[in-house]
């Protein structure tokens, strides 16, 4: 199955911002969606809510058919074990080992907690961490503090920790937009790889319009917190596409002009 159907979502924040207004889609198993759009157009609310971090005010997001908007944390908990995060900033654990950060991805397998500690973790979750390692090319690694890392090596054992969690659906908040072009596509060339072979659902955030056109099987866009686009990638309209970051490009000219004017004023 792993489906993930968005019905008719709303958000209104407490202070009255309307962040998403009516927002329906459907992802199909093993379909990677690129969410678009510009600053504050709703999409780090969406994948709040999707990822439950955040309640939506009305509608529904149904992961495998099962309603998660109103699940209670213990029946949110198995719904939670089938999905990984990849997040812009890595979330790893800075002061420990790169291993021990790919061991806690374990953490809805075990028991309690402490059963993914590496020197109290089972022989068969040791080598398990060690093959996701191994999957992003990092096993010479393990031993080394994950802040001593380059940005590309944390996001790859980001992605090591998701595997251990055996997801069947991937949610990634902008996962290479902390990082350089380079690495950013290596980042998103192993994450491509990794979900196509296992089959499994993404939507993931993304900024640039060209590398969402190249991963995406579909593109949703929002503005405003509404869907403006939602087509596959060889149905897309450029000139809708272009307008997406329009309201944008023109807030960053009035900056450079603002900032201009103060110069030339001598303030
Ligand atoms: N906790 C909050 N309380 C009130 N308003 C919020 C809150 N979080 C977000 N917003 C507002 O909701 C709208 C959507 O914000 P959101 O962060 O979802 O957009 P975004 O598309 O992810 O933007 P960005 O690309 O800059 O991260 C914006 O107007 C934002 O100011």
């Amino acid at each position: 199955m792993n489906t993930i159907e968005i019905q008719n979502l709303s958000k209104v924040y407490p202070d009255g911002t309307k962040a998403l207004n009516n927002v329906s889609f459907n992802v199909k198993p093993g379909e990677a969606v690129v969410l678009l759009g510009h600053n504050g157009s709703g999409k780090s609310t969406l994948f709040r809510c999707i990822t439950s971090f955040e309640k939506p005010t009305e509608g529904q997001i149904k992961i495998d058919g099962v309603n998660i908007t109103k699940l209670s944390k213990g029946k949110l908990r198995p719904i939670r074990k089938k999905v990984g995060m990849v997040f812009q900033h890595f979330n790893l654990i800075n002061n420990l080992s790169v291993f021990q950060n790919v061991l806690s991805g374990a953490m809805g397998k075990v028991r309690f907690a402490f059963q993914t500690f590496a020197p109290l973790a089972s022989k068969e979750l040791r080598r398990e961490a060690m093959e996701c390692l191994e999957r992003v090319g990092l096993s010479d690694l393990a031993k080394r503090r994950a802040d001593q890392l380059s940005g590309g090596q944390q996001q790859r054992v980001a992605i090591a920790r998701m595997l251990m969690q055996n997801p069947q659906v991937v949610l990634a908040d902008e996962p290479i937009a902390s990082l350089d072009p380079k690495a950013g596509r290596e980042v998103m060339d192993l994450l491509w790889e990794i979900v196509r072979e296992r089959g499994l659902t993404v939507v993931c955030i993304l900024h640039q319009m060209d590398i969402a056109k190249e991963y995406g099987d579909r593109i949703v866009a929002l503005k405003s917190g509404k869907v403006v686009i939602d087509d596959h990638i060889h149905d897309l309209n450029d000139e809708l596409m272009a307008s997406l970051y329009e309201k944008e490009m023109v807030e960053e000219e009035d900056k450079e002009n603002i900032m201009a004017a103060v110069k030339v004023g001598g303030m």
